[in-house]
């Protein structure tokens, strides 16, 4: 395990936002904002020790402000102001987990503008360098996106890390799409394709499953590349609770430890209206906290993200609520 002190932080460690309702000082008025602790390097390493007598990692939250995927892929941009949003809806949630909870800032991706193009690339590569710090350092770590290019930073991470090495690695997205898209740079409809071609020339194959998929929402070409690739998928219409939990144990079942990504528009619009592109059907919320739920229990999770929230779109907070919550849940 690395030094803790080799951590590469994006930002210096400042009081960050996070503020909620007061009902006293007390563990059984608990919440999120009275537990978030900035990052501190020597405070990681004491909860990493106590986590390992629990048998509870600490976890880091970090912000990916990313609107450059999505503007890249043609989508409505806006959520590279998601990191705040969530903040501000766990900030008052009841806090029951027994881990410690770190905030260690946002990674920020410049914009491109006027036919000019943003550095994603270097934002992917600095955010993948922070959690694979973080993960040597024995934290369990969760990104706040960002589009979906949130996930290439997220396997640069996941891959970096020496807690993978030697180790059978699978990604979980929940997602109405495959985002395997063939562009010439990426974006927020390319991560997974950027992975495979990863993992290959790493000698690998990528091991890559989707709850959600919407038939409509995914060309014949992307269907024959997620074939190609032996991804394995669940389509939307099919994802009840029975079936989708059976779908994640199967693909849990050949794995050592996953890396799992939600893409909130794998949830109905009126549960997350604040998505880039809503789903007309979606996979109920049930649905999908069942699946965070075992992939929980299997003590397998190494690394989460939650992508596509668009406060811009969203409805009086509802997407962002809906995505605090699925933070919690992972945390439990
Ligand atoms: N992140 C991916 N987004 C979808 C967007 C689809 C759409 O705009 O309809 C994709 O590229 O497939
Ligand atoms: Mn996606
Ligand atoms: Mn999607």
């Amino acid at each position: 395990m690395n030094e803790v002190s080799s951590l590469a932080l994006p930002v210096d460690i400042e009081p960050l936002p996070w503020s909620g309702r007061h009902d006293g000082d007390g563990p059984e008025h608990r919440r999120w904002w009275q537990t978030v602790r900035p990052c501190a390097t020597t405070d990681l390493a004491e909860a990493v020790v106590e986590g390992a007598e629990s048998g509870r990692r600490p976890a880091v939250l970090l912000g990916f402000r990313s609107d450059e995927g999505v503007r890249r892929n043609k989508g409505r941009i806006g959520a590279s102001a998601a990191p705040t949003a969530v903040r501000a809806a766990l900030g008052p949630l009841a806090f029951h987990l027994g881990r410690e909870v770190f905030d260690a800032g946002d990674v920020v991706v410049e914009t491109g503008r006027d036919g000019e193009s943003g550095d994603l690339e270097g934002g992917q590569e600095r955010c993948g360098e922070v959690i694979a710090s973080l993960l040597d350092a024995g934290a369990l770590t969760v990104t706040l996106g960002g589009g979906h290019e949130t996930a290439f930073a997220s396997y640069l991470g996941v891959a970096d890390t020496e807690r993978t090495s030697g180790v059978r690695v699978g990604v979980l997205n929940l997602d109405a799409h495959f985002d395997l898209r063939a562009e010439d740079r990426a974006s927020s409809g390319t991560p997974f394709l950027q992975m495979a071609r990863a993992e290959a020339a790493a000698g690998r194959t990528l091991e890559y499953a989707v709850v959600g998929i919407s038939r409509p929402n995914n060309t014949l070409a992307l269907f024959r590349r997620a074939d190609e690739l032996g991804v394995r998928y669940l389509l939307d219409e099919y994802a009840t609770r029975e079936t989708a939990e059976s779908f994640v144990e199967d693909f849990l079942e050949g794995l050592d430890a996953v890396y799992l990504t939600i893409d909130l528009d794998v949830l109905p619009a009126d549960v997350a209206p604040g998505v880039s592109a809503p789903a007309a059907l979606g996979v109920p919320l049930e649905v999908i906290v069942a699946v965070v739920r075992r992939v929980v229990a299997s003590g397998k999770l190494l690394h989460a993200d939650i992508a596509e929230l668009n406060p811009t779109y969203d409805l009086d907070s509802r997407t962002a609520r809906v995505a605090a919550r699925l933070v919690d849940t992972i945390l439990s």
